[in-house]
């Protein structure tokens, strides 16, 4: 038989999953599926179980039940190199860019090329230092330390650590939260034109409305413990439960539905990249 095309195969498949913090159940027969070079939002209530979900599939929490596929092979059945190539190709940017205050800009992002590789400091250096460009900050900030960055600097400083290992999926936790709606809509225009540049899968945690109709090609509802709908953002927002009612319905969301920035009204990512001069 042949194998299966990589360009093909999800990144992610999760069926049937069951989380849950001893009698609390998190998750419970939950399904959801990534393609590969997709930008997915993950949205629900506050404590519906998003973070514990982005753990799940970063393998830091074990489900209870229920299967993960990554590149098409259940994750029980990886070795150990199988399983460490894995982790280097996630990466993840968690709520605060959870940055080493002690180290600057430049050495955090070479931490984890310290940990995975076997190369000169210079290399590391020269590798970190192209990040830091990717990711659209001064070369000057290299030496800075995260106290000396501003919100938005820090998020991209986090971003630039969490693409040190050229991963293949990238993971947001919140990454827009506490930035101004101008640092939030460049950040935005930069996970797509990192998306471009180094053919990335993307999932998002976010209850940003903004950036969800800007750069999601789908998004995911976690509510009830399950993902109730996975679709574009159109069919999303008329799905026939309350709380999906009460987030798409309300003034916030006609708001970000009008902005010209929103994907419906500029027929698709395509238009939004062209838009962004990507
Ligand atoms: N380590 C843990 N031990 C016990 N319970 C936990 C743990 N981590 C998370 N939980 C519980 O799991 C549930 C889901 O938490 P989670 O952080 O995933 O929610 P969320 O959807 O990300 O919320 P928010 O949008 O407010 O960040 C909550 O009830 C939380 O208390």
């Amino acid at each position: 038989m042949d194998a299966p095309d990589p360009k093909h195969t999800p990144p992610i498949s999760a069926t049937g999953i069951l989380t849950q913090f001893g009698p609390n159940i998190i998750h419970e027969n939950l399904d959801f599926e990534i393609n590969r070079g997709e930008v997915v939002g993950l949205v629900g209530g506050s404590g519906s179980g998003k973070t514990v979900l982005m753990n799940t599939l970063l393998g830091l929490k074990e489900p209870e039940a229920g299967e993960l596929r990554y590149f098409g092979k259940r994750r029980a059945d990886l070795n150990a190199d199988e399983e460490m190539s894995l982790k280097n190709d996630m990466g993840v940017l968690f709520q605060g860019g959870a940055l080493f205050s002690s180290l600057t800009v430049r050495q955090n992002i070479m931490v984890p090329l310290i940990e995975h590789h076997d190369m000169s400091q210079d290399l590391m250096r020269e590798l970190a230092d192209m990040k830091i460009h990717m990711v659209g900050l001064p070369p000057e900030s290299a030496i800075l330390y995260p106290a000396d960055l501003s919100g938005g600097m820090k998020k991209r400083a986090g971003l630039a650590r969490s693409l040190a290992l050229d991963p293949q999926i990238l993971f947001l936790d919140e990454p827009t939260a506490g930035l101004d709606p101008i640092g939030a809509h460049a950040f935005d225009t930069l996970i797509l034109k990192l998306r471009e540049a180094m053919d990335l899968t993307v999932l998002m945690v976010t209850h940003d409305l903004d950036s969800l109709y800007a750069i999601c090609d789908r998004v995911a509802v976690l509510v009830d413990k399950h993902i109730a709908v996975y679709d574009s953002l159109d069919v999303v927002a008329k799905y026939d439960h309350p709380w999906v009612q009460e987030y798409f319905g309300g003034p916030r969301s006609r708001a970000a539905m009008a902005t010209p920035g929103h994907k419906k009204s500029m027929k698709g990512a395509a238009s939004m990249r062209a838009a962004a001069g990507l």
